[in-house]
């Protein structure tokens, strides 16, 4: 009589990686099928339906891929997207830093890999308790709370629901803050400091916050710890906001129209780092390196520096791996 012996151990859990998404290809219609799916989302755009329907394939899907996948193309890397690259090499970091006991998989809140096939991929490796990582230090709700809605509806069909635990932020954990403010004094020693750092963060409408979306004030509340442990003066950093989408106003300082101003005021040279982002992708790329770098310029300011994501950095890493450790006590 044949016994079944399970030999590999079960794991006790395992981690839930997400990112945004972004499109397959740098084309106008992969990037408008990553819009479409994207900006449908209620978390994201809530203009009411079905007006916005109207809008979004009437007029925005129409035009924008277009010109975005333009964008897209001019960063693209052997590995695909760079945000795509970036996270699979971050996942691979942390699952050696964690070791074969704690499979750690990766989703995208919009394409793929769904949360559905991550999902079933930390079934399979046996887990029953997952720990879910946003990789957003700021808590908004046009990503982390969008996180949670596709996650319960990828899972909707999983008829064993594993336990679950979440890390809704970390826009102020020391490891956050001590990294970024590495990845800033490694820069300057490398390439001298600049007369001013930019904290420049994706925005959101005005009108979120003012219904209580915490993310601008976590936002904030990142820039002055960074410029504390920096030492920096009051007039020597700036936290400001990028990447508005259509026609209201979004949270204020706007990065563009700043680093105009500073441009027509003769500022010698600006350092630009963007920590809303764990790794470096459209909106940094091209609208940091590329788009303000032109704005800055053309306007009359001397040199740029744009300072990179903390990416693959070990000290990232390891904060990574130490919001798992602290969010999975007791496990
Ligand atoms: C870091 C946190 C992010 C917040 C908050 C956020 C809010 C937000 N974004 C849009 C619209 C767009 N964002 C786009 C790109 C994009 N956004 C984030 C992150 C946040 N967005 C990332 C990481 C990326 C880059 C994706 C990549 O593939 O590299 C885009 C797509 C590009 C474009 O068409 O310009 C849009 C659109 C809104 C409306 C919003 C808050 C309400
Ligand atoms: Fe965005
Ligand atoms: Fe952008």
């Amino acid at each position: 009589m044949g016994v079944f012996v399970e030999t590999r151990p079960t794991p006790s859990f395992g981690v839930l990686l997400v990112n945004l998404g972004t499109p397959k290809a740098p084309t106008a219609a992969a990037v408008r099928e990553y819009l479409a799916e994207f900006l449908w989302d209620k978390r994201v755009v809530d203009v009411p339906r079905p007006l916005w329907w109207l809008i979004l394939h009437g007029v925005i899907l129409r035009f924008r891929p277009g010109r975005v996948a333009k964008g897209y193309a001019s960063v693209w890397t052997d590995e695909g997207s760079p945000l795509m690259a970036i996270s699979r090499q971050q996942q691979a970091a942390l699952q050696q830093l964690l070791g074969p006991d704690v499979p750690v998989s990766l989703a995208m809140t919009y394409g793929e890999p769904t949360m559905e096939q991550a999902g079933l991929e930390l079934r399979r490796a046996g887990v029953e308790k997952m720990l879910v990582l946003p990789l957003f230090p700021q808590n908004s709700s046009s990503t982390t709370a969008a996180v949670h809605d596709r996650l319960a509806k990828g899972l909707s069909r999983c008829p064993h629901l594993p336990e679950m635990r979440w890390v809704s932020h970390y826009h102020d954990h020391p490891l956050y803050i001590k990294a970024l403010a590495n990845s800033v004094r490694e820069y300057w020693a490398e390439h001298g400091q600049g007369d001013r750092l930019m904290m420049s963060f994706h925005g959101i409408p005005q009108r979120y916050e003012d219904r209580g979306d915490p993310y601008p004030g976590q936002c904030r509340a990142t820039a002055a710890a960074l410029a504390a442990e920096l030492e920096l003066s009051e007039e020597q950093w700036i936290c400001s906001f990028q990447s508005r989408f259509g026609r209201e106003e979004w949270v204020k300082p706007y990065t563009d129209h700043t680093l105009e101003a500073w441009g027509k005021q003769g500022l010698q040279r600006v350092d630009v780092i963007s920590p809303a982002f764990a790794a470096d992708c459209l909106e940094t790329l091209e609208e940091l390196e590329e788009e303000n770098r032109d704005n800055f310029k053309n306007a009359g300011g001397g040199d740029y520096h744009y300072i990179p994501c903390l990416n693959t950095r070990s000290d990232h890493i390891e904060l990574l791996a130490e919001l798992v450790r602290q969010h999975t006590q007791g496990w």
